[in-house]
Order: C-alpha cells, then structure tokens, then sequence
C-alpha cells in the first residue's frame, strides 16, 4: 500500500554510467537505470564498495574527481512542471537545486556542523544564504521549529554542537536537509555512526517525517532488513549494476536475483523470523511475512 502516484515520477535516472579515472579505472556505476516517484521511499541496497554512494553521488553532482559520470540523463521532475537535467546544471543554479530541490544528509554528517557556531545560527544560515530577503526573528523562528520537528529541544538553539550528544547533532543536520522542504532528500547511511537505539529512533523518526511530508527519499545502506522496514521500494546494486529493483513487498517475499536472495538470507532478525516488518504505508507496523 504505497502513498505515492505511480504515473508522478520525480526523478527519472537513464542508463548513467561512472567511471573513477585512475591508473586502473574503476566502472563503478554501469548502465543505471530507474525511476523514483514523488512521495516514495526507495531503499539502495548493496555490500560495501558495490557503487550506492558513487550513484546517489553523480545524481546529484556532488562526484568529485577522479570520479566522472561518462553518460546517461537524469531528469528532476519539478512540481513546478519544469523538468530539469540535473547534469546540466551548473553555479548558482546547481547551488540552489542542492538545498532547495534537493538535499542530502551523510554518514558522518554530525562532524560538518562548526564547532565554534551555535545551533541555531548554523540552521538560521541556511534560510539567510537562500532567502535573502528573511528577518533574523523569522529565521530564528524558523530554525527552532526545525528543531522541534526533529525533536530536539528548540532551547539548544543557543547550544554549540559539542554540547549536544552525536544522536541529537544528525537529527539537527536531519533538520538541516528539510529547511526549504527539498522535494528529494537522499540519505547515505544517515545512522550508521550512532548506536543502534539511537539509530532506530532516528529511522523511525525518518520515515515518519516522509510519510507525513511527502517529500522523496533514497535511503542507502547495506542494511537490508532496515530497508523493508521503512521503504516502499528497493533498488539492489552488485558490482556496479542495479540487478533487481521492486517493491519491498515482493522483494521481500519473491526476491528474483539469487544475489537479492543471499542478502536477505545473510542478516539475522531482530524478531526472530527474518524481516517480519514491512511497511504498509502506515509507519513500522508488524506484518506477518
Ligand atoms: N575516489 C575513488 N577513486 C577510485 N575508486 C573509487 C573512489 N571512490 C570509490 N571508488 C570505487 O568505486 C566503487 C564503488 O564505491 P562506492 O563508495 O560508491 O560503494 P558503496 O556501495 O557506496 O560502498 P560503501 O557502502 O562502503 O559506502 C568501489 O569499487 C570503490 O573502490
């Protein structure tokens, strides 16, 4: 039971094709192809260095050399109706599609915020960078409400990031991702530097945050179980090829490609029976599998 269109696509990826140039080239992306609709939760899913970040990377132009996205198209159907080839792009256009349109929440995230600048005016930065025009009070306003969506005591506005716990400074960047309401927000192993409570609460957090704003997200990480739990969709990367992509549903239950089928035997349940949680459009509630 999805809570998306499945004709209103936001974000169509053709055939994109990474190459890392160095003395013996990588081909770390090859051929990607799928499409991510408006208000879907897609999962990445893949063993380390199977090429998740390399393509959530390209998509969004953050690749850095020697990294090259040699071909392939990716579209960003705006709700505007306008749709925008993410690759063109380019300055000022580039930096407002990454904040405004998009954003991404990283792996050690936490660690970019300045240790020397409160809060709040690291949250407020964002609004005053791409809304020129907003008063300190409404950023201020603004920035607490953030805090508040991502339940964080708004007081801690006032607080340098060393006082707050490792938990409590990704659900700031988490709050950081959501400041313009980007309509995708791709998060790379948001959690995986915090300790497992912390990481459910904040998982949970996130799929709540998506069901209730619809905006997009993809989710990557090598944690399939996680995955099924919260996404409505799975896209599992090996050696570089997406080689299966479907509903959690029916991966979960009628995973084509053996390699789907190792992963999933591979983890262990935290409920005894493997993965017994699949979402039903409705938050984490259990489901006989
Ligand atoms: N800067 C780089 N130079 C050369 N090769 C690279 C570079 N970055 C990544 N690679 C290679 O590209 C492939 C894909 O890496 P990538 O980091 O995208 O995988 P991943 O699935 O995101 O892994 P992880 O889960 O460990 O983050 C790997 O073979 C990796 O060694």
């Amino acid at each position: 039971m999805a809570n998306f269109d499945p004709n209103d696509v936001l974000l169509t990826v053709r055939d994109v094709d990474v190459v890392y140039d160095t003395a013996k080239p990588v081909h770390a992306v090859q051929h990607a192809s799928f499409d991510l609709r408006r208000g879907e939760m897609m999962g990445l899913a893949g063993e380390s260095g199977c090429g998740k970040s390399t393509l959530a990377y390209s998509i969004t132009q953050l690749l850095k050399a020697p990294g090259k996205v040699q071909s392939g198209e990716v579209i960003f159907h705006d709700k505007s109706g306008e749709d925008i080839d993410i690759r063109a792009l380019e300055g000022k256009a580039l930096r407002d599609f990454r904040w405004d349109k998009c954003s991404m929440v990283f792996q050690g995230a936490m660690n970019s915020l300045s240790p020397v600048t409160k809060i709040g005016k690291q949250l407020g930065d964002v609004y005053k960078t791409h809304c020129p025009g907003m008063k300190k009070a409404e950023r201020m306003e603004r920035a607490a409400h953030l805090l508040e969506i991502v339940h964080v005591d708004p007081n801690r506005l006032s607080a340098y990031p060393f006082e707050l716990s490792g938990g409590m400074r990704q659900r700031v960047m988490i709050a950081m991702a959501l400041a313009l309401e980007p309509q995708l927000i791709i998060m790379d192993e948001p959690t995986t530097a915090l300790d497992v409570v912390v990481q459910r609460e904040i998982i949970q957090q996130i799929a709540e945050l998506q069901r209730d704003r619809g905006f997009s997200v993809i989710f990557i990480t090598h944690d399939l179980p996680m995955l099924l739990e919260i996404t409505d969709t799975i896209t599992v990367m090996k050696d570089g090829v997406i080689v299966e992509h479907d509903t959690s549903a029916n991966i979960f239950h009628h995973a084509q490609h053996p390699y789907t089928q190792k992963l999933l035997s591979s983890f262990p349940s935290l409920t005894g029976d493997r993965g017994k949680f699949l979402r039903d459009g409705h938050g984490l509630d259990v489901t006989e599998a």
